[in-house]
């Protein structure tokens, strides 16, 4: 008989008649009365047994044979090398080496034996050498989300396996994120290279700061058992991919990052070498508040010259995913390439649409459209060749979420999905997506591959249409209205919306706000430079611009309601299928939008706010009070100057509400 060593055969377990094992005999298979609990054993111990369980994952590419770097290396070298990479990332600044490595778990002892310290460094202990020089931190490489489940459900307090297969797990204390706790590292570059000052998201940080938040975060990792360490890609465009590796205390984050960033391929990944960003994600541990700079026990903080990032005191993994963002909102535009906080589709016939919008406001749930390709959730770049998604998963949120406004986000909460915050039943392990007891902001991280109509590779032609999405808790911008260019740039750089509760820490109800380019929190340059160059892009291709108030209808927040999503759906219909450029329309008063006087599917009396409100007098007041907010806002743009002549900054300043 073949030995599959894959776990084919049944184990004997004792219960045969006369309670004793039976015996077994090749010619017993062949009798009329098969009975399959009688395979033969195959294994002496239950230690033997188990290790017929488990095949070995095959060497992805020949070892010989092939072009590349790394070909030359056997395996043994190639892991090596690996290693030592992940101990020069985990290397303190003050000590003299990295610390020792070893791969795999800690728990399985039997395992961790022949590959000894990873160091380059020919390390000779000395009287002066810590105990941290003698132990080994145990490496989690790339684990994969079965292995990163056992993991979780073993070790972190809150992780269970729902009815619909997911992972379900806390993210402690934090369940947003928490922009006032990050700090940027300025020098001589960064100083004159970002926006800094008055309502810039960039809190400054001296480089020795930062050494003191790593040395930190660092020597909190090289203390535990184990660490996970991805090493990913962002950006699906392959001419200006980033390599990243996220080294972090929980299987939570490893599990979050594989879903997030861009999966290697097994070549791909023995071929990584060294990333050119790496996260210290020592989320458990918070940072020390006698360090200068710091104003609580949370510290997110940006080293653009390093390429790193160092997370103290907050698990959020939603951190990670940001702060690479922020990242990628400095090393693209330094490439001509556009930095987006959009989501982004594309029709059956090559029609690619972007939507533009704060947290809560709709670009998750209307770019995951069943009609139409998904490009990507939240991240994306705008290229000379097109656009591309920065990342390769979507992170949706959960609250309220229904089997049928969202079917596909509901399907792709499955096996190998995040779910973080959730509320689920203690026996059925059924998720109540209505409950907020943990917090209003529960989100679902999934590979893009789990929506069954993601475009792969995550890539696109020029976007055809810009959708600026606000979710307006005044309820007194209309559902959708056409805006010439200078108007798409004078929303683009306000970037209003209500705040929906949750996503930002300490926001428990919505509040008007404004967001410089639909992301203030991650730029990292002025405004104007992306406004500029989103300006020049939407010219060059002819790119029409809308605004769509996602929000509130017939009154403010607490008198209206929400629009409803079915008919945002069909107003973003009319959009894409171009119906919708060549309708009526009218122009408001005070913001001057040019509005739809009828939409397929869509009731004509809500197109123009004003019908919905019973008391008009109160609909003008708030109208004044919304457009009054947005002048102040504009005030500290007004002496800056937006692309290449003045014409284009003149007109976006009198794009804004008149009144
Ligand atoms: N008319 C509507 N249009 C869009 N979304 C709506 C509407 N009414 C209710 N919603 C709900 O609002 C939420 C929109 O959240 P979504 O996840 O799409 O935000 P997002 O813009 O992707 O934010 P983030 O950047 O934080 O991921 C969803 O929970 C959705 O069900
Ligand atoms: O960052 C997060 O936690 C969620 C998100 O997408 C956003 O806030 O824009
Ligand atoms: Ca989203
Ligand atoms: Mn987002």
């Amino acid at each position: 008989m073949s030995s599959k060593g894959n776990g084919e055969s049944k184990f004997e377990n004792g219960t045969g008649r006369n309670g004793l094992s039976k015996i077994q005999t090749q010619k017993r298979q062949n009798e009329v009365c098969h009975d399959d609990s009688a395979s033969p054993v195959k294994a002496q111990t239950i230690d033997e047994l188990h290790s017929l369980q488990k095949k070995k994952s095959a060497p992805s590419t020949p070892i010989n044979g092939t072009q590349g770097a790394f070909t030359a290396l056997s395996e043994d070298d190639r892991h090596k090398q690996q290693l030592q990479s992940i101990s020069a990332s985990l290397a303190s600044l003050t000590r003299e080496t990295g610390p020792k490595l070893v791969k795999g778990d800690p728990a399985r002892t039997t395992e961790t034996p022949k590959v000894a310290h990873a160091s380059q460094h020919h390390f000779a202990p000395t009287v002066s050498a810590s105990d941290s020089s003698l132990k080994f931190t145990h490496v989690l490489y790339n684990l994969s989300p079965a292995e990163l489940y056992e993991q979780a459900i073993k070790y972190e307090k809150g992780s269970f396996i729902t009815s619909n297969g997911a992972l379900a797990t806390l993210s402690g204390a934090k369940t947003g994120r928490s922009p006032r706790d990050k700090r940027v590292v300025m020098d001589e570059t960064t100083e004159s290279d970002l926006w800094w000052g008055k309502g810039s998201p960039n809190i400054e940080m001296d480089e020795q700061t930062f050494l003191v938040n790593r040395e930190r975060a660092v020597d909190y990792l090289n203390s535990l058992d184990k660490v996970f360490v991805n090493d990913q890609f962002l950006n699906w465009d392959p001419e200006n991919r980033i390599k990243v590796r996220i080294v972090a205390a929980r299987a939570y984050h490893s599990l979050f990052m594989h879903n997030m960033c861009i999966r290697p391929t097994p070549e791909e990944l023995e071929n990584f070498g060294t990333p050119d960003f790496t996260i210290y994600n020592a989320g458990q541990f918070p940072c020390n508040r006698y360090t200068h700079y710091m104003t609580s026990s949370t510290s997110i903080d940006l080293n653009l010259a390093r390429r790193e990032m160092v997370i103290l005191g907050t698990q959020y993994a939603g951190e990670m995913k940001k702060g690479l963002f922020s990242v990628m909102h400095y090393l693209m535009p330094k490439r001509q390439i556009l930095s987006l906080h959009s989501g982004c589709n594309m029709g059956k016939d090559g029609d690619v649409a972007l939507f533009f919008g704060l947290s809560g406001t709709g670009k998750t749930t209307l770019s995951t459209d069943h009609n139409r390709y998904l490009i990507g959730d939240d991240e994306h770049c705008w290229s000379e060749t097109g656009v591309s998604n920065i990342e390769g998963g979507c992170y949706a949120k959960c609250i309220d979420l229904s089997r049928e406004k969202e079917p596909d986000i509901w399907n792709a909460i499955k096996f190998g999905t995040v779910l973080e915050n959730v509320v689920f039943d203690e026996h059925t392990r059924e998720v109540d997506y209505t409950d907020k007891s943990v917090t209003e902001n529960t989100r679902a991280a999934y590979p893009i591959e789990f929506i069954p109509n993601a475009k792969l590779p995550c890539i696109g032609p020029h976007p055809k249409n810009v959708v600026l999405l606000a979710c307006d808790a005044y309820g007194v911008l209309p559902p959708v209205s056409k805006l010439s260019m200078a108007q798409t740039m004078y929303h683009f750089i306000s970037g209003y919306t209500a705040l929906v509760a949750g996503t930002v820490d300490g926001v428990k109800e919505p509040q008007a706000t404004f967001s410089a380019c639909f992301g203030a929190a991650f730029i990292m340059l002025h405004p104007t430079k992306y406004a500029a160059m989103l300006a020049e892009k939407m010219q060059q291709h002819g790119a029409t611009g809308w605004l769509v108030n996602t929000g509130w209808s017939g009154g403010s927040y607490g008198y209206g309601s929400r629009i409803k999503l079915p008919y945002t759906r069909k107003i973003i219909d009319a959009i894409h299928s171009g119906s919708l450029l060549n309708a009526d329309y009218k122009k408001t008063v005070v913001f001057g939008l040019e509005i739809p006087t009828e939409i397929d599917g869509v009731p004509s009396e809500i197109l123009d706010p004003v019908n919905t409100w019973a008391d008009k007098d109160a609909y003008q007041e708030t109208l004044l009070k919304l457009a009054g907010l947005f002048r102040k806002n504009f005030e500290t743009f007004t002496n800056y100057t937006i692309g290449k002549g003045n014409n284009l900054t003149q007109e976006i300043l009198a794009a804004g509400p008149i009144f």
